[in-house]
């Protein structure tokens, strides 16, 4: 293969079979993971692909609004799970009955279990003020910035890593802990480590908090409400 020269357009060939089972795999099989995760250390090549996956994200104007606060302090991390801790009796607090007795049987964090977490970030001023595709909705920076959650996410199981998304905690604890200036937006904390076992539906499907809603339903055809 040559070498690929700026500007130049490179031929999209369609992907070989393997190639497009295994994107599919990954999407297929990619899981929020809470309780799986082993304690061997992440090797920074590792992380670091992940990293670059997260990095290879669309995002709006090309801001490329993401930062990537990498957390293995255990201190840091004890923080983190306290925070959750407050937020999550919160949140259970909101639920009644049955519905609660459920929500408090779920694991919803693997703060202090997995070997490495991430904050992921989103600077609304990288790319100044005015950004190309933003001016007419604000909040597409942190779309974008979960453009990067979800491309790390899936490679991540292709690394045989997993990846549990934590979001109940109050962001200016986490700001607090992490000494995050105002300006940026906390996105996600991510809980990173190798798994040798996946759930193979949603743990919150097969918990019966929820089931996976037929796709059917979801696809309009030309028209809001109009079936195909
Ligand atoms: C933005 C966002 C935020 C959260 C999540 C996801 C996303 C996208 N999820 C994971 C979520 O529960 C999970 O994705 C769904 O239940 C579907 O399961 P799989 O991801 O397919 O395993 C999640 N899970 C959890 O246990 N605690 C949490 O705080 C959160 N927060």
């Amino acid at each position: 293969m040559r070498p690929s020269r700026r500007g130049e357009q490179a031929p999209a060939h369609p992907f070989s079979p393997a190639e497009k089972a295994a994107v599919y795999r990954a999407i297929e099989t990619r899981r929020d993971v809470r309780d799986q995760f082993l304690p061997d250390p992440i090797p920074e090549p590792v992380l670091r692909r992940l990293l670059q996956a997260a990095h290879n994200a669309p995002s709006v104007g090309f801001m490329q609004p993401w930062s990537f606060v990498v957390i293995r302090d255990a201190v840091v991390k004890a923080g983190a799970h306290q925070a959750f801790q407050r937020a999550n009796a919160e949140a259970a607090d909101l639920f009644e009955g049955e519905r609660q007795e459920l929500y408090r049987s779920l694991k919803l964090e693997g703060i202090l279990k997995a070997p490495v977490s991430l904050c992921v970030t989103c600077d609304p001023d990288r790319a100044g003020s005015v950004v190309l595709g933003r001016t007419h909705n604000p909040r597409m920076d942190v779309y974008s910035t979960v453009c990067a959650v979800q491309n790390l996410w899936l490679a991540a199981r292709a690394e045989g890593v997993g990846v549990g998304w934590v979001s109940i905690f109050h962001e200016d604890d986490i700001r607090a802990l992490l000494g995050i200036p105002d300006r940026i937006e906390i996105v996600a904390w991510l809980c990173l480590g190798y798994v040798d076992a996946l759930y193979e539906e949603p743990e919150l499907a097969v918990k019966g908090w929820r089931q996976r809603l037929p796709l059917e339903e979801l696809v309009h055809a030309d028209r809001w409400g109009q079936q195909g």
